[in-house]
Protein backbone atom coordinates (compact mmCIF):
# COMPACT_ATOMS: atom_id res chain seq x y z
CA UNK A 1 0.00 0.00 0.00
CA UNK A 2 0.94 3.45 -0.68
CA UNK A 3 -0.26 6.94 -0.06
CA UNK A 4 -2.12 9.27 -2.72
CA UNK A 5 0.25 10.70 -4.69
CA UNK A 6 0.13 14.49 -6.00
CA UNK A 7 2.63 16.41 -7.79
CA UNK A 8 2.55 19.97 -7.65
CA UNK A 9 4.31 21.99 -9.76
CA UNK A 10 5.17 25.75 -11.41
CA UNK A 11 6.20 26.03 -14.63
CA UNK A 12 6.32 28.98 -16.95
CA UNK A 13 4.52 29.22 -20.51
CA UNK A 14 7.54 27.40 -22.27
CA UNK A 15 7.98 24.40 -19.75
CA UNK A 16 10.57 25.23 -17.34
CA UNK A 17 10.21 25.34 -13.16
CA UNK A 18 13.33 27.49 -13.24
CA UNK A 19 16.38 29.00 -15.14
CA UNK A 20 19.46 27.26 -16.05
CA UNK A 21 21.40 28.27 -12.84
CA UNK A 22 18.76 26.55 -11.26
CA UNK A 23 17.59 29.57 -9.26
CA UNK A 24 14.61 29.29 -7.51
CA UNK A 25 12.19 31.89 -9.54
CA UNK A 26 8.64 33.14 -8.57
CA UNK A 27 6.17 31.91 -10.99
CA UNK A 28 3.14 31.72 -9.54
CA UNK A 29 1.34 34.91 -8.06
CA UNK A 30 -0.71 35.71 -4.60
CA UNK A 31 -3.46 33.38 -5.90
CA UNK A 32 -1.57 30.67 -6.95
CA UNK A 33 0.39 30.70 -3.85
CA UNK A 34 -2.38 31.20 -1.60
CA UNK A 35 -3.85 27.64 -3.55
CA UNK A 36 -0.24 26.00 -2.59
CA UNK A 37 -0.59 26.79 0.70
CA UNK A 38 -3.91 25.52 0.85
CA UNK A 39 -3.24 21.92 -0.27
CA UNK A 40 -0.27 21.70 1.19
CA UNK A 41 -2.38 22.14 4.45
CA UNK A 42 -4.91 19.27 3.35
CA UNK A 43 -1.59 17.13 3.18
CA UNK A 44 -0.40 14.45 5.39
CA UNK A 45 3.30 14.55 4.31
CA UNK A 46 5.02 17.22 1.67
CA UNK A 47 8.41 15.73 -0.21
CA UNK A 48 11.29 17.29 -2.15
CA UNK A 49 14.60 15.88 -4.04
CA UNK A 50 17.60 17.11 -2.31
CA UNK A 51 18.77 19.07 -5.35
CA UNK A 52 15.67 21.28 -4.26
CA UNK A 53 16.82 21.63 -1.23
CA UNK A 54 20.29 22.66 -2.22
CA UNK A 55 18.61 25.18 -4.71
CA UNK A 56 16.03 26.70 -2.88
CA UNK A 57 16.26 26.37 0.78
CA UNK A 58 12.50 25.62 1.30
CA UNK A 59 10.68 25.09 4.55
CA UNK A 60 7.43 24.08 2.99
CA UNK A 61 5.38 24.95 6.42
CA UNK A 62 2.03 26.15 5.80
CA UNK A 63 2.39 29.83 5.77
CA UNK A 64 -1.23 30.93 6.50
CA UNK A 65 -2.43 30.96 10.44
CA UNK A 66 -5.90 30.52 9.92
CA UNK A 67 -4.52 27.21 7.82
CA UNK A 68 -2.40 25.85 10.50
CA UNK A 69 -4.64 26.68 13.18
CA UNK A 70 -7.53 24.89 11.13
CA UNK A 71 -4.88 21.57 11.09
CA UNK A 72 -4.30 21.87 14.80
CA UNK A 73 -8.28 21.93 15.89
CA UNK A 74 -8.43 18.76 13.53
CA UNK A 75 -5.95 17.12 15.76
CA UNK A 76 -2.93 17.25 13.32
CA UNK A 77 0.73 19.12 13.69
CA UNK A 78 0.31 22.88 12.17
CA UNK A 79 2.56 21.67 8.87
CA UNK A 80 2.45 18.22 7.22
CA UNK A 81 5.47 16.35 8.05
CA UNK A 82 8.47 17.31 5.22
CA UNK A 83 10.53 14.74 3.78
CA UNK A 84 13.61 15.36 1.77
CA UNK A 85 14.76 12.59 -0.70
CA UNK A 86 18.24 12.98 -0.05
CA UNK A 87 20.79 9.30 -1.09
CA UNK A 88 24.06 10.16 0.16
CA UNK A 89 22.17 12.47 3.46
CA UNK A 90 23.54 15.41 1.71
CA UNK A 91 20.69 17.71 3.47
CA UNK A 92 22.62 20.48 5.67
CA UNK A 93 21.65 20.40 8.77
CA UNK A 94 21.09 24.25 9.15
CA UNK A 95 18.67 23.29 5.80
CA UNK A 96 15.20 25.65 6.48
CA UNK A 97 13.90 22.23 6.16
CA UNK A 98 14.83 21.22 9.46
CA UNK A 99 14.37 23.98 11.35
CA UNK A 100 11.00 26.25 10.35
CA UNK A 101 8.11 25.26 12.03
CA UNK A 102 6.89 22.72 14.82
CA UNK A 103 6.80 19.15 13.63
CA UNK A 104 7.72 15.86 12.44
CA UNK A 105 10.78 15.91 9.37
CA UNK A 106 12.14 12.86 7.77
CA UNK A 107 15.29 12.46 5.57
CA UNK A 108 15.03 9.17 3.14
CA UNK A 109 18.53 7.70 2.78
CA UNK A 110 20.13 5.04 0.77
CA UNK A 111 22.29 2.57 2.42
CA UNK A 112 25.10 4.10 0.73
CA UNK A 113 25.03 7.05 2.64
CA UNK A 114 27.80 7.68 5.17
CA UNK A 115 27.04 6.98 8.66
CA UNK A 116 28.50 10.31 10.18
CA UNK A 117 26.00 11.95 8.10
CA UNK A 118 23.25 9.76 8.85
CA UNK A 119 24.25 10.46 12.49
CA UNK A 120 24.28 14.51 12.18
CA UNK A 121 20.93 14.65 10.22
CA UNK A 122 19.01 12.05 12.95
CA UNK A 123 19.19 14.82 15.28
CA UNK A 124 17.22 16.81 13.50
CA UNK A 125 14.86 14.69 11.68
CA UNK A 126 13.73 10.59 11.32
CA UNK A 127 15.89 9.20 8.86
CA UNK A 128 14.48 6.42 6.56
CA UNK A 129 16.53 4.02 4.83
CA UNK A 130 15.61 2.59 1.90
CA UNK A 131 17.33 1.86 -1.54
CA UNK A 132 21.27 0.53 -1.85
CA UNK A 133 22.66 3.40 -3.73
CA UNK A 134 19.48 5.25 -4.75
CA UNK A 135 16.56 6.05 -2.35
CA UNK A 136 14.15 3.24 -3.32
CA UNK A 137 10.66 5.00 -3.54
CA UNK A 138 8.01 2.43 -4.06
CA UNK A 139 9.74 1.23 -0.67
CA UNK A 140 9.66 4.96 1.21
CA UNK A 141 5.93 5.14 0.37
CA UNK A 142 5.46 1.98 1.94
CA UNK A 143 6.85 2.94 5.01
CA UNK A 144 4.61 6.25 4.89
CA UNK A 145 1.83 4.79 4.42
CA UNK A 146 2.61 2.37 7.18
CA UNK A 147 3.79 5.42 9.24
CA UNK A 148 0.16 6.76 8.65
CA UNK A 149 0.50 9.08 5.66
CA UNK A 150 -2.37 8.90 2.83
CA UNK A 151 -1.80 12.29 1.00
CA UNK A 152 1.30 12.62 0.13
CA UNK A 153 2.12 15.86 -2.06
CA UNK A 154 5.75 16.79 -3.58
CA UNK A 155 7.03 19.46 -4.89
CA UNK A 156 9.46 18.92 -7.20
CA UNK A 157 12.13 18.56 -8.57
CA UNK A 158 11.92 17.55 -12.18
CA UNK A 159 14.72 14.42 -11.57
CA UNK A 160 12.48 13.17 -8.76
CA UNK A 161 9.50 13.82 -10.45
CA UNK A 162 10.47 11.77 -13.15
CA UNK A 163 11.32 9.05 -11.53
CA UNK A 164 7.56 8.83 -9.60
CA UNK A 165 5.86 9.05 -12.74
CA UNK A 166 8.57 6.29 -14.46
CA UNK A 167 7.88 4.28 -11.40
CA UNK A 168 3.98 4.88 -11.52
CA UNK A 169 4.06 6.31 -8.47
CA UNK A 170 1.73 9.23 -9.10
CA UNK A 171 -1.94 9.47 -9.00
CA UNK A 172 -1.98 13.36 -10.27
CA UNK A 173 -0.41 15.99 -11.21
CA UNK A 174 -1.56 19.79 -10.58
CA UNK A 175 0.63 22.71 -13.21
CA UNK A 176 0.41 25.64 -12.59
CA UNK A 177 1.18 27.47 -15.66
CA UNK A 178 2.71 31.37 -15.59
CA UNK A 179 2.62 33.82 -18.06
CA UNK A 180 5.99 34.33 -18.91
CA UNK A 181 8.84 32.55 -20.96
CA UNK A 182 12.26 31.25 -19.14
CA UNK A 183 13.66 29.52 -21.96
CA UNK A 184 17.39 27.64 -21.92
CA UNK A 185 17.48 24.51 -23.16
CA UNK A 186 19.33 23.07 -19.74
CA UNK A 187 16.50 25.18 -17.48
CA UNK A 188 14.93 22.07 -15.51
CA UNK A 189 11.27 20.77 -16.61
CA UNK A 190 8.78 19.07 -14.65
CA UNK A 191 10.29 15.31 -15.10
CA UNK A 192 13.45 15.35 -16.23
CA UNK A 193 15.48 12.66 -15.68
CA UNK A 194 15.91 10.11 -18.78
CA UNK A 195 12.50 10.72 -19.92
CA UNK A 196 10.37 7.97 -21.86
CA UNK A 197 11.57 6.29 -25.23
CA UNK A 198 8.16 4.52 -26.42
CA UNK A 199 5.02 6.03 -26.89
CA UNK A 200 3.40 3.15 -25.49
CA UNK A 201 5.63 3.68 -21.75
CA UNK A 202 4.25 7.54 -22.00
CA UNK A 203 2.64 8.25 -18.68
CA UNK A 204 -1.56 9.43 -19.73
CA UNK A 205 -3.03 11.92 -18.25
CA UNK A 206 -6.75 13.27 -18.12
CA UNK A 207 -7.73 16.77 -17.39
CA UNK A 208 -9.45 17.24 -13.86
CA UNK A 209 -9.96 20.88 -14.14
CA UNK A 210 -8.90 24.08 -14.89
CA UNK A 211 -8.62 27.56 -13.21
CA UNK A 212 -6.99 31.15 -14.86
CA UNK A 213 -5.28 31.97 -11.53
CA UNK A 214 -2.61 35.44 -11.60
CA UNK A 215 -3.24 35.72 -15.27
CA UNK A 216 -2.00 32.07 -15.64
CA UNK A 217 -3.70 28.55 -16.12
CA UNK A 218 -4.02 25.81 -13.44
CA UNK A 219 -4.35 22.48 -14.81
CA UNK A 220 -5.79 19.68 -12.84
CA UNK A 221 -4.34 16.24 -14.44
CA UNK A 222 -5.51 12.63 -12.76
CA UNK A 223 -3.12 9.42 -13.77
CA UNK A 224 -4.98 7.41 -16.64
CA UNK A 225 -1.49 4.92 -17.06
CA UNK A 226 1.40 5.51 -14.72
N1 LIG B 1 8.83 25.82 -10.06
C1 LIG B 1 8.60 24.92 -9.14
O1 LIG B 1 7.45 24.66 -8.77
C2 LIG B 1 9.75 24.20 -8.53
C3 LIG B 1 11.01 24.33 -9.05
N2 LIG B 1 12.05 23.62 -8.51
C4 LIG B 1 13.36 23.76 -9.13
O2 LIG B 1 13.85 22.45 -9.48
C5 LIG B 1 15.27 22.44 -9.43
C6 LIG B 1 15.74 21.26 -8.62
O3 LIG B 1 15.35 20.08 -9.28
P1 LIG B 1 16.38 18.88 -9.45
O4 LIG B 1 17.76 19.42 -9.59
O5 LIG B 1 15.83 18.02 -10.52
O6 LIG B 1 16.35 18.17 -8.05
P2 LIG B 1 15.27 17.28 -7.24
O7 LIG B 1 14.70 18.14 -6.18
O8 LIG B 1 14.37 16.56 -8.15
O9 LIG B 1 16.24 16.23 -6.51
C7 LIG B 1 16.84 15.24 -7.27
C8 LIG B 1 17.81 14.43 -6.44
O10 LIG B 1 17.09 13.59 -5.53
C9 LIG B 1 17.91 12.51 -5.22
N3 LIG B 1 17.23 11.24 -5.30
C10 LIG B 1 17.41 10.20 -4.44
N4 LIG B 1 16.74 9.13 -4.82
C11 LIG B 1 16.11 9.47 -5.96
C12 LIG B 1 15.26 8.75 -6.82
N5 LIG B 1 14.91 7.48 -6.59
N6 LIG B 1 14.80 9.37 -7.92
C13 LIG B 1 15.13 10.65 -8.18
N7 LIG B 1 15.93 11.40 -7.39
C14 LIG B 1 16.41 10.80 -6.28
C15 LIG B 1 19.07 12.51 -6.21
O11 LIG B 1 20.22 13.03 -5.56
P3 LIG B 1 21.14 11.99 -4.70
O12 LIG B 1 21.59 10.95 -5.67
O13 LIG B 1 22.22 12.81 -4.12
O14 LIG B 1 20.23 11.43 -3.68
C16 LIG B 1 18.61 13.48 -7.26
O15 LIG B 1 19.66 14.12 -7.93
C17 LIG B 1 15.68 23.77 -8.84
O16 LIG B 1 16.09 24.63 -9.87
C18 LIG B 1 14.40 24.30 -8.19
O17 LIG B 1 14.37 25.69 -8.15
C19 LIG B 1 11.87 22.75 -7.47
C20 LIG B 1 10.63 22.59 -6.93
C21 LIG B 1 9.47 23.29 -7.42
N1 LIG C 1 4.13 26.85 -6.58
C1 LIG C 1 5.34 27.39 -6.74
N2 LIG C 1 5.48 28.49 -7.50
C2 LIG C 1 6.68 29.03 -7.69
O1 LIG C 1 6.78 30.12 -8.43
C3 LIG C 1 7.82 28.45 -7.10
N3 LIG C 1 9.05 29.00 -7.28
C4 LIG C 1 7.61 27.30 -6.30
N4 LIG C 1 8.66 26.73 -5.69
C5 LIG C 1 8.47 25.73 -4.68
O2 LIG C 1 8.17 26.30 -3.44
C6 LIG C 1 9.19 25.97 -2.52
C7 LIG C 1 9.37 27.08 -1.53
O3 LIG C 1 8.75 26.65 -0.34
P1 LIG C 1 8.77 27.57 0.97
O4 LIG C 1 8.10 28.85 0.64
O5 LIG C 1 10.17 27.77 1.40
O6 LIG C 1 7.99 26.78 1.94
C8 LIG C 1 10.39 25.72 -3.40
O7 LIG C 1 11.37 24.96 -2.87
C9 LIG C 1 9.74 24.96 -4.51
O8 LIG C 1 9.44 23.66 -4.07
N5 LIG C 1 6.39 26.79 -6.14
Amino acid sequence: MRPFVFINIAMSADGKISTRERRQVRISGTEDFSRVDRIKAESDAIMVGIGTVLADDPSLTVKSPELRAGRVAAGKDEHPIRIVVDSAGRTPTDADILHKGTGKRIVAVSRAAPRERVEALAEHADVIVAGDETVDLAALLAELYRQGVRRLMVEGGGTLIWTLFEQGLVDELQTFIGNMVIGGKDAPTPADGTGFLREEDFTRLRIIGTERLDGGLLIRWGVEKG
